[in-house]
C-alpha cells in the first residue's frame, strides 16, 4: 500500500471535528470523543500524560516516508493525519484524522521549527516539577510508551550529547543538595537499576551471569511490591550515579531489529530514593522525608511482521507485547474506576505488578507517549493508549515522619534489639546448617566407604571362584579314576557276592589261560546268582575248550575259592581305604575354597 500525504492546507486549523475510528487496534477501549486534560500544573492528581513525536530516521527519510502528524502548541493538540491509499482497490478500510488533546505535545520532528521540543525542554517542562514534588516527599513515576524506534530511551536515557530525563534529573537533585543553605539537612540517596525481560526481573548493577540470576518480586504492608535482593547503590554525587547508569545500560539486553538498531528489548526500571533529614536544635526533633523517583524505559510495542523478528527476537515480541497489553487493561480498568467495579489485573504481568504502587498507590505519575511521525495504526494505538492513561487519578500524600528526640532513641532502642534478636536466630541458622552439611559429609563417606567394601568383597570371591575352578580341574584325572574303581569295585563286590560255580567235571576241562580269572569266577556277574547256571557256548567256555584241546597233558587244580575271597576281600578294603581318603582330601578343599559343607566333589 502507498500512502500520499494531503497538502498541510487541507486540515485548516486543529479544532476540526474527528469521528470515532472502528479500526480495531490494540488499546483496550474503542476511542471516544477526547477529554480535555486539566491544565498542567494544576494537582487534580490525574496521571500527567505528555506525547512526543520524534524526526525522521535515515530508514524513513531514505524511504521518502511523509510526516502524518501535526501539532499545536498553543492548545497541546496532536493530530494524526489519515494516509491517503493511492491503490484503494487493494484495501476497504477508510483511515480518519485523529486529534487528541495532552498535557504537553513535544514537537520533536523538525529541529528548524520555531517550536521545537529539545531534551532539555522536555526536562524542564515536567521532569523538573516531578523533581519537585520529589523534594517535597512525594514518590514519583514517569514512564515512557510507544512502539519501537518511537523515541523511548532518547527521551528518557538520551545519549552522550543530548542527555535525557533520567540524567538531568539525577544532575539536578545533586546540584540542589550542594546548593541548600541548611546546614541541618542530611540528604541521603540511593539508586537501583533492573530489567524486566522475558518477565524475569534482573538487576542492572551486577554483573551478568549464565545463567542469569533472576530476582524475586515480594510484596508487604509496609514496603508495597518491591525486588527482593536488588542492589540498592548510595550515591554521593553526580559522577557515581553517572557510573551505575553507565554500566546498567551496558548490561542491559538489547538487540538491532529492522526496526531500530538498538532496540531495549526489556523494560528498564530506574529509581532513586531520596532520603531528607532535618533536625531542628530547638525542639530535639527530627523530620525524615523519603522520596522515590522512579524512571521507565518501556520495550517498544512491536508488530512481528514490521520488525521482522525470528526465535528469540520474536518470543521476546511476544512477551513485550504480552505485558504491555496487559498495562493496556491495567490503565483502561484504572480508567473506569470509580464507574465499575472492575478488577485490576495488575498480577497479570511482571511489569504491571511493579508498576502497582506508581498507578494506583502514593504517587505522583507521567506518561510520555512517544510517536513515530509515520506509522498511522502504530501511532493511533499509543495515542489511544495515553488518552486512557490521562483519566487515571492517583492520591499522592507526602511521607514524611516527625519524630522527637526521645522517640528517636526509643526506636533506635528498638531497632538494637531487633537487630541483637536477628543475630541470634542467624547464628542459630548458621550453627544448624554446619551441623546439616557435617552430617551430610559423613554419610557420604560412610556410603563410600561401604562401595569400596563391597569391590573388595566381590573381587575376593572371584579369586576363590577362579582357585577353586582350577583346582575342580587338577582334581578331574582322580575324579575319572575314582569312578573307574567304584565301577570296578562293584563288578568285584558282584562276583564275589555271586561266584560261578563251574562244576569239578567241568572244570576240569577248561584250562585258565595265563593272567586271566581262576575257573570259578568266569562270566560278567550276569548270571541268577544261583551258581547252577551253565556256560555252554559262552567265549569263555569255548575258549577254554580250546586251551583244553591245545593243553591236554596240564595236571588238573584243586581251587581254593574261599581263599581267593579273602584275598580279593583284602585287596578291595584296601581299595576303599584310598577311596575313602580321596573323598575326604577332595571334601576338604572344596570347603577351603567355597566355605560350604555339603557339596559333593
Ligand atoms: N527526538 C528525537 N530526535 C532525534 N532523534 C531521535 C529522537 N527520538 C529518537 N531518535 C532516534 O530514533 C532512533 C530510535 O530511538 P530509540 O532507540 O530511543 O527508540 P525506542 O523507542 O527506545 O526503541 P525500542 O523500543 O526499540 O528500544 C534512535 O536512533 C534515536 O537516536
Amino acid at each position: 500500500m502507498e500512502y500520499r500525504m494531503r497538502p498541510a492546507s487541507d486540515y485548516g486549523s486543529f479544532s476540526g471535528a474527528m469521528t470515532a475510528s472502528a479500526v480495531s487496534l490494540r488499546a483496550a477501549e474503542p476511542y471516544s470523543a477526547p477529554s480535555t486534560p486539566p491544565p498542567m500544573g494544576s494537582d487534580a492528581g490525574n496521571v500527567k500524560v505528555v506525547v512526543r513525536c520524534r524526526a525522521f530516521v535515515p530508514r524513513e527519510r531514505e524511504a521518502g516516508r511523509a510526516c502524518i502528524i501535526r501539532m499545536d502548541p498553543a492548545t497541546q493538540k496532536t493530530l494524526l493525519l489519515a494516509p491517503i491509499d493511492l491503490n484503494p482497490s487493494t484495501t476497504r478500510r477508510a483511515y480518519d484524522d485523529k486529534e487528541f488533546t495532552f498535557d504537553k505535545s513535544f514537537w520533536s520532528h523538525d529541529e528548524s521549527d520555531p517550536h521545537y521540543v529539545h531534551q532539555e525542554d522536555v526536562y524542564r517542562s515536567f521532569g523538573e516539577e516531578f523533581l519537585d514534588h520529589n523534594f517535597e516527599g512525594y514518590n514519583t513515576c514517569i514512564f515512557a510508551y510507544g512502539q519501537t524506534g518511537s523515541g523511548k530511551s532518547y527521551t528518557m536515557m538520551g545519549n552522550q550529547d543530548q542527555p535525557g530525563l533520567i540524567p538531568r534529573t539525577c544532575e539536578e537533585l545533586f546540584e540542589r543538595i550542594e546548593r541548600d543553605p541548611t546546614p541541618n539537612t542530611n540528604y541521603h540517596v540511593h539508586v537501583s537499576y533492573f530489567e524486566v525481560y522475558n518477565e524475569h526481573v534482573r538487576d542492572l548493577l551486577v554483573p551478568r551471569t549464565n545463567p542469569p540470576a533472576y530476582l524475586k518480586i515480594r510484596e508487604s504492608l509496609k514496603d508495597g511490591v518491591y525486588v527482593q535482593g536488588l542492589t540498592e547503590a548510595e550515591v554521593r554525587n553526580y559522577g557515581d550515579v553517572k557510573r551505575l547508569m553507565e554500566c546498567g545500560d551496558l548490561s542491559r539486553t538489547t538487540a538491532a531489529t529492522k526496526m531500530n538498531d538498538t532496540s531495549s528489548r526489556s523494560h528498564a526500571v530506574f529509581t532513586i530514593q531520596l532520603k531528607q533529614i532535618q533536625h531542628s536544635l530547638l525542639s530535639d526533633a527530627t523530620i525524615e522525608r523519603c522520596a522515590r523517583m522512579r524512571l521507565v524505559d518501556l520495550a517498544g510495542s512491536e508488530r512481528a511482521n514490521k520488525t521482522e523478528a525470528v526465535g528469540a527476537r520474536l518470543k521476546e515480541g511476544g512477551n513485550i507485547n504480552k505485558s504491555l497489553t496487559t498495562l493496556g487493561r491495567v490503565i483502561a480498568a484504572l480508567a473506569k474506576k470509580g464507574r465499575t467495579r472492575e478488577i485490576v489485573p495488575f498480577r497479570d504481568s511482571v511489569l504491571t505488578y511493579l508498576l502497582k504502587d506508581s498507578l494506583v498507590g502514593n504517587s505522583k505519575t507521567a506518561m510520555v507517549a512517544c510517536i513515530s511521525p509515520t506509522d498511522y495504526d502504530e501511532t493511533l494505538s499509543t495515542l489511544r493508549y495515553a488518552d486512557q492513561a490521562k483519566r487515571i487519578r492517583i492520591t499522592a500524600s507526602v511521607n514524611e515522619d516527625r519524630v522527637s528526640g526521645a522517640e528517636r532513641d526509643a526506636r533506635i532502642r528498638e531497632m538494637e534489639e531487633q537487630i541483637r534478636s536477628l543475630q541470634i536466630s542467624v547464628k542459630a541458622a548458621t550453627e544448624r546448617r554446619r551441623e546439616e552439611a557435617n552430617e551430610l559429609d559423613e554419610y557420604q563417606r560412610q556410603v563410600a566407604l561401604m562401595a569400596r567394601l563391597n569391590e573388595e568383597r566381590s573381587q575376593v570371591s572371584d579369586a576363590k571362584m577362579r582357585a577353586l575352578a582350577a583346582e575342580l580341574e587338577e582334581l578331574r584325572p582322580l575324579r575319572e579314576e575314582n569312578e573307574a574303581l567304584r565301577q570296578m569295585v562293584r563288578l568285584t563286590t558282584q562276583e564275589l557276592k555271586n561266584p560261578i560255580v563251574i562244576p569239578p567235571h567241568l572244570a576240569r576241562k577248561v584250562s585258565v589261560r595265563e593272567g586271566e580269572m581262576p575257573v570259578g569266577v568266569l562270566g560278567d556277574g550276569g548270571g541268577d546268582g544261583d551258581g547252577d547256571e551253565e556256560r555252554e557256548g559262552s567265549p569263555e567256555f569255548e575258549s577254554g575248550s580250546e586251551e583244553g584241546d591245545d593243553g591236554g597233558d596240564e595236571e588238573d587244580e584243586e581251587w581254593d575259592s574261599d581263599e581267593t575271597a579273602a584275598d580279593l576281600q583284602a585287596d578291595v578294603q584296601e581299595f576303599l581305604k584310598d577311596l575313602g581318603m580321596f573323598r575326604r582330601r577332595g571334601e576338604d578343599d572344596r570347603i577351603r575354597f567355597t566355605g560350604q559343607v555339603g557339596m559333593k566333589v
